[in-house]
This record gives C-alpha cells, structure tokens and sequence, in this order.
C-alpha cells in the first residue's frame, strides 16, 4: 500500500480545473464584443436612415430586423405621403398647427413598411427611446427586444417604458464608440 499524505497546496490547485470556466468566460467576452458591435453596426444604419427625416429639429432612424440578422424594414420620422412641408409646418409653437399633430414616426413608419409578414420576434434599432404610441404599436407587433441610442426625461418615454416593462419587452441602450459621419456625395 503506497503511503497516503494530504496533497500539497500546489497539487491541489493543479486538481482544480479552473482552465475551462477560463475559456467559458473568454468565450462568453468575444460574444459580447461581437454582439455590441452587431448592435452598434444596426445603430449606426438607423442613424444613416435618420438624415432622411426633413424635422430640423429631431431627425430619428430605426431599423427592424429578423431573426437571421436580415434588415426588414427601415423607417425615419416625416410627414404622411402627400402632406406637403410647404403648407405643414415643422414648427410646434402653435397648439393648433404644430408638427406633432402630423408627422408619422419613424417606428411606426418602419412598422409599415415592413417586407414581411410579421414582426414577431424581430429587433427594433432606433435612435431615439420609442414613445407611449410607438411602444403600444411594438408590443402589439410582438417584437422581442428594442436597442436605443437616444433617451429622454419626458412622460411619453416613461409610459412607453412602464408599458415595456409590464409587456415583458427588453430594451438596451447602445453606447456608440466616438465617431464622426462624413458623407461625400
Ligand atoms: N421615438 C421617436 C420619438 C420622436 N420621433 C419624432 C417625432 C418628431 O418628428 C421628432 C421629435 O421632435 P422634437 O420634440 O424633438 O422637436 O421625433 C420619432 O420619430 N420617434
């Protein structure tokens, strides 16, 4: 019978198998980075899609997007087809006549441009927190989880927010690396 002895303290850290919780957390980083940079990847597309929106004052962009990462629809802020800027005003002093009583948001755009049957389980990417009616549209919509760049303290996003939640909808916000867009035409 060979002589047993209590291990010594480096055996006994040999005996622990630390190596694959290793590769299981370095595995579990990579696909954080690969994610946020997907995410970012569509951020920055919805922000592209939002220098279409003729609003001199907030020009919003959002991308939705399936299951494969494939884009299936893009929408940005503006007015209905056929409601011309000429005679509707981008202002919103007056109660009467402002841009909020007719500009179509660009979720709801999105939404309605959409090339497929339905969004059930698709990504929304938008560049601004949706508000209460883009919220209700979403949930309704069954998209699975919404990324933002842009939020505000304002009643319609904190509605859309408790109605999220109480939905069970994820949303994240995507921190956007410094960068600067230039466009040559
Ligand atoms: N999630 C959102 C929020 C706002 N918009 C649009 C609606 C207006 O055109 C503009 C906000 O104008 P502001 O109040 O900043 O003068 O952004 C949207 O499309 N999606």
């Amino acid at each position: 019978m060979p002589e047993s002895r209590a291990p010594s303290i480096e055996e006994s850290l040999n005996c622990l198998s630390i190596e694959p919780d290793k590769s299981q957390r370095q595995e579990n980083l990579k696909k954080e980075v690969t994610d946020l940079e997907k995410h970012q990847r569509f951020i920055r597309i919805a922000k592209v899609t939002s220098l279409r929106s003729k609003d001199p004052n907030t020009q919003v962009g959002c991308v939705i997007v399936d299951k494969d990462n494939c884009i299936v629809s893009i929408g940005y802020n503006g007015f209905p087809i056929g409601v011309d800027d000429d005679v509707f005003r981008w202002d919103k002093e007056d109660p009467e006549d402002n841009k909020h009583l007719y500009v179509v948001h660009a979720e709801m755009n999105a939404i309605i441009n959409k090339r497929c049957a339905t969004l059930h389980d698709c990504v929304v990417y938008v560049t601004l927190f949706p508000c209460n009616k883009c919220a209700q549209i979403l949930i309704q919509s069954r998209v699975k989880k919404v990324y933002y760049l842009e939020d505000r303290d304002e009643l319609a996003f904190r509605s859309s927010k408790r109605m999220l939640d109480h939905s069970k909808i994820p949303y994240e916000q995507i921190i956007m690396p410094k960068e600067k867009y230039v466009i040559r035409l």
